[in-house]
């Protein structure tokens, strides 16, 4: 294939058979997948499953071992100057001109790009950052110096935005705001690579995630697709005082079945007889069926769950 440079109708990002070692590590291994134009794309995987060193090779930071990657019809490697001012990448560690203020920052980075001043200002507006504008970079909170970061990214509003974790250091309130952040940009037509630890985040955010695990990509779908083909197991939870685990776990049916707190959490791929079971050892009164989110899922496909 050969991408030319700026048709419209190639993906966001298209990786084929992308593969990248560091010693023995496989830390990425033979990837491929493709980014819609417009799509919020969730990428999820524990510590260590290679999700940076795969989006750092999609910016164009590092080289591949092998593989093609195409970045809005373009080859992110060798770096590619035409291809830079329409990506927007914010990092764990997004540099930062220190002895300045938030705003002269941001000015600095909108110049850079040659970006619309005016952008300086809602983009701080749109983090939240208004009030500490004038504080300097050194003396904001790690979690202010994160919202820069993302505005940083922002500001010369690119077409694909990568976001590594954006959520990680920011306060319930704060994370929220982002959230509304990036719902308009998505509905602003803006594309969307976001790394994340927070399963929630990922389910109400993301229209697809990939989940990766020791370098490979083992699953890829929407949250509910993921959710319906996940998971079968339903949770029964009961309060612990009136079922014992011994009588939960002699319920025909019952997979498996844990105290957590003051309940007791019955799992079962047939949920109906066991909810009978229940009603006759225990009454319903404050028995509450759990489905499954996407954190279920995830917990399954890398191998953490409890059960
Ligand atoms: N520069 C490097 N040199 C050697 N090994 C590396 C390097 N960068 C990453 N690795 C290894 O490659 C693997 C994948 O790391 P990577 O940082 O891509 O994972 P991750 O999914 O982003 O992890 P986290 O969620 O902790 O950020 C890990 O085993 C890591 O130790």
């Amino acid at each position: 294939m050969t991408p030319t440079s700026r048709a419209p109708d190639t993906p966001a990002v298209e990786l084929d058979g992308v593969r990248k070692r560091y010693g023995d590590t496989h830390a990425v291994d033979d990837v491929s997948l493709t980014v819609a134009r417009g799509e919020f794309f969730g990428l999820l995987g524990p510590n260590g499953a290679g999700k940076t060193t795969l989006v750092e090779m999609m910016e164009g930071l590092r080289e591949a071992d092998s593989g093609a990657i195409s970045v809005l019809g373009h080859r992110p490697w060798p770096r590619d100057v035409e291809l830079l001012p329409r990506l927007g990448v914010q990092t764990q560690a997004s540099p930062f001109f220190v002895r300045l203020t938030a705003r002269e920052h941001l000015r600095t980075v909108a110049a850079l790009y040659a970006a619309d001043p005016a952008a300086v200002e809602r983009t701080l507006s749109s983090v939240g950052l208004t009030e500490h504008a004038e504080v300097r970079v050194d003396d904001l909170s790690g979690g202010q110096r994160q919202r820069l970061a993302i505005a940083a990214a922002l500001v010369h509003d690119p077409e694909l935005i990568f976001l590594d974790e954006p959520t990680a250091a920011l306060d319930p309130q704060a994370r929220r705001a982002l959230w509304d952040v990036l719902r308009g940009l998505k509905s602003a037509g803006r594309t969307i690579v976001y790394t994340t630890h927070h399963l929630d985040e990922a389910e109400a955010l993301c229209d697809r995630v990939a989940i990766m695990v020791h370098g490979r990509i083992t699953a890829l779908d929407t949250p509910n697709q993921l959710i319906a083909a996940g998971s079968t197991v339903t949770r029964l939870v009961v309060p612990a005082a009136r079922l014992s685990l011994e009588d939960a776990r002699a319920i025909d049916g019952v997979q498996n079945a844990t105290t957590e707190d003051d309940v007791v959490v019955l799992e079962t791929l047939d949920a109906g007889p066991v909810l009978a079971a229940v009603e006759k050892l225990a009454g319903l009164q404050g028995v509450q069926t759990r489905t499954a989110s996407l954190e279920d899922v995830y917990l399954e496909l890398t191998g953490t769950s409890q059960s």
